[in-house]
């Protein structure tokens, strides 16, 4: 296999390849970029159009997505996966990935959309690097342009893989991605109804480009990954890479459950309590009436909504920042 096929490797090592840029028998070519950072070119003549991101490792204990992008990098370097797409594969945070912990002094998926700017610290400068590959690579004019940003959560769910989708004014969530969402194995999708400061949003907002969080499954160690089944995904990537896709049902979308964000719950103060239990599962419901969590100034947020869930529910984050998402169902019924 040529060595650019193990980026991964490279990255644990903290090692800079030493050539930059190779090509398979096939006449694709892979070019290292940076830290965690390969791009993947079919030749001229292959060439479909798309522009596919794939990043994993925003968080660096998330190793299941790491471990998804390292085979299809494998098979792409053997020649077995013979790309019609160009691709990026970002390593989102090769330090906390190397020490196997979700981030090292900050989460970097915070840090998006100008965030980073207001900050300091290594993981401010790679999210500072993460939009700018990013920005480089979507900025070719007339390609379809797709982000996948793949994750595992802290906590076991209810429902075990859903997409974020991200929101901008006056842009309507696609039916199709949904669709193609539905095929790759997603149960879920919630759609986002305001800015946020998350890679994916940041490719939605800025670069023009479909873009999702994919959440996989319950968050382990390296080669601890067996309850964590991507095969969906990974066959339908596949797919999108070869650009040989089979037609999506667009209409049904397939018992696809959708939800809206009702609430951020954001923890204002030290003093935050968050009223759950430890153990609690994502998407479990909430009744009317419960007081999910108090703060400071006897701030106190009840059960407002019929239907309400809870997902990402994390006392223990940083004040300012989102210690949970109270979401509803929802129905298809704005999509384009
Ligand atoms: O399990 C958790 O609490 C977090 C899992 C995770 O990392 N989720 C992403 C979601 C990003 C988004 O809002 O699109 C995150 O919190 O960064
Ligand atoms: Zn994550």
């Amino acid at each position: 296999m040529l060595a650019l096929g193990k980026l991964l490797e490279l990255t644990l090592a903290g090692r800079e390849p030493a050539e930059k840029t190779q090509l398979t028998v096939e006449g694709v070519r892979m070019r290292w970029l940076s830290e965690g950072a390969l791009e993947v070119r079919p030749p001229e003549a292959r060439d479909n159009g798309l522009d596919l991101l794939l990043s994993a490792g925003i968080h660096g204990n998330e190793t299941a997505p790491i471990e998804l992008l390292d085979r299809l990098l494998h098979d792409i370097a053997r020649g077995d996966l013979k790309p019609r797409a160009r691709i990026l594969f970002l390593f989102g945070n090769p330090e906390a990935i190397r020490k196997g912990e979700r981030f090292v002094e900050q989460d970097v998926n915070r840090l998006f959309n100008g965030r980073h700017e207001q900050s300091s610290g290594s993981e401010a400068l790679r999210a500072c690097e993460l939009e700018r590959l990013a920005a480089s690579f979507f900025s070719l004019p007339d390609r379809q342009r797709l982000h996948y940003d793949l994750h595992t959560a802290i906590r076991g769910s209810k429902i075990e893989q859903f997409a974020l989708y991200p929101w901008k004014e006056g842009r309507q969530h696609s039916r199709l991605e949904l669709a193609r969402l539905r095929a790759a194995g997603m149960e879920a999708v919630l759609l986002q109804n305001k800015p946020s400061i998350v890679f994916s949003s940041y490719t939605y907002d800025k670069l023009g480009a479909e873009a999702f969080t994919l959440e996989l499954g319950k968050a382990r160690p390296f080669g601890q990954n067996d309850g964590v089944n991507v095969s969906l995904l990974e066959t339908r990537l596949q797919q999108i890479i070869e650009g040989n896709e089979p037609q999506m049902a667009e209409q049904g979308l397939d018992g696809l459950q959708l939800f809206s964000v009702a609430r951020e719950i954001i923890k204002h103060s030290d003093a935050f309590r968050l009223n759950l239990p430890q153990d609690i599962e994502n998407f479990s419901e909430l009744e009317m009436g419960y007081v999910l969590a108090e703060d400071l100034a006897n701030t106190r947020w009840v059960i407002e909504e019929e239907g309400a869930r809870i997902i990402f529910p994390n006392p223990k984050v940083k004040n300012g920042l989102r210690a949970g998402i109270l979401i509803v169902p929802t129905t298809d019924e704005n999509l384009a």
